[in-house]
């Protein structure tokens, strides 16, 4: 049991929240000089399809927030609810299907794995996951502009190829939540502009939630709603 699962609320479903709902998270790490707080009793709630920017400036703690959120870290308190469920409560096992199946993660930098091709690349984590569709692979790639690309493997892409390689895999699993840290970090205006705007489409289409950790106010203003990090805790923008 972690200390997010010792401090967490008692109840683990609750049937009437919002599909992500972040209450009272508390983060630090340790470091030489002591313990650094980075959260310090962070409370968000993302509706079921919802659109969120997550902004604040450098080592605000939005990558850890994301983290925290994705189930890649443990938290030192608080909980975490995804679809009812606190995160926090699961076992190791659990949490790892949570990763493959309910969360889609896309990074700055894309993350593709480079002996597969364009189309092996879309397919990894739905095929992981048992929930390979064959149609829905077929629209995605279509939908992304990957039809010419399909063979080819990450090395002979553009940034903004790969990521669109990176947004398909992720939903490709038609996950609940979306979580993206800085997408378009490593592209150009136009080629980040037209990842978000075919990211946002597909997600209104799955209808799943999405996350987004942007620098910047214009993609930001892109999403329904945007909320600024600042010591340790969470303000609307
Ligand atoms: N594993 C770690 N160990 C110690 N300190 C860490 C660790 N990871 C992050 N930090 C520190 O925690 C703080 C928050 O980091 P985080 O990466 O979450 O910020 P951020 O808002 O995402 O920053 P950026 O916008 O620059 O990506 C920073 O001061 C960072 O140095």
């Amino acid at each position: 049991m972690n200390a997010c699962t010792a401090n967490a609320e008692s109840t683990a479903r609750n049937p009437i929240s919002p599909l992500l709902s972040v209450v009272g998270l508390r983060k630090s790490y340790a470091t030489p000089q002591g313990p650094l707080p980075v959260l310090a009793g962070v409370d968000l709630s993302l509706a079921a399809g919802g659109t969120l920017a997550l902004m604040g400036e450098s080592g605000s703690g939005k990558s850890t927030l994301l983290h925290l959120i994705g189930a890649l870290d443990d938290a030192d308190g608080g909980a975490i609810f995804i679809d009812g469920v606190n995160i926090c409560r699961l076992s190791e096992a659990a949490r790892a299907g949570l990763r493959r199946e309910t969360v889609g993660f896309v990074f700055q930098q894309f993350n593709l794995i480079a002996s597969l091709t364009v189309a092996e690349n879309l397919a990894f984590q739905a095929r992981l996951a048992g929930r390979f569709d064959p149609l829905w692979q077929e629209r995605l790639t279509d939908r992304l502009g990957l039809a010419a690309l399909e063979s080819r493997y990450p090395e002979e892409l553009s940034g903004g190829q790969q990521q669109r390689v990176a947004v398909g895999r992720a939903l490709a699993v038609r996950p609940k939540l979306l979580l993206a840290d800085e997408p378009t970090g490593n592209l150009d205006e136009a080629a980040g502009d037209a990842v978000l705007a075919l990211t946002l489409d597909l997600v209104a289409e799955t209808g799943c939630a999405f996350l987004m950790v942007t620098h910047s106010a214009r993609l930001a203003a892109r999403l329904e709603r945007r909320v600024v990090l600042e010591a340790g805790a969470l303000a609307s923008a």
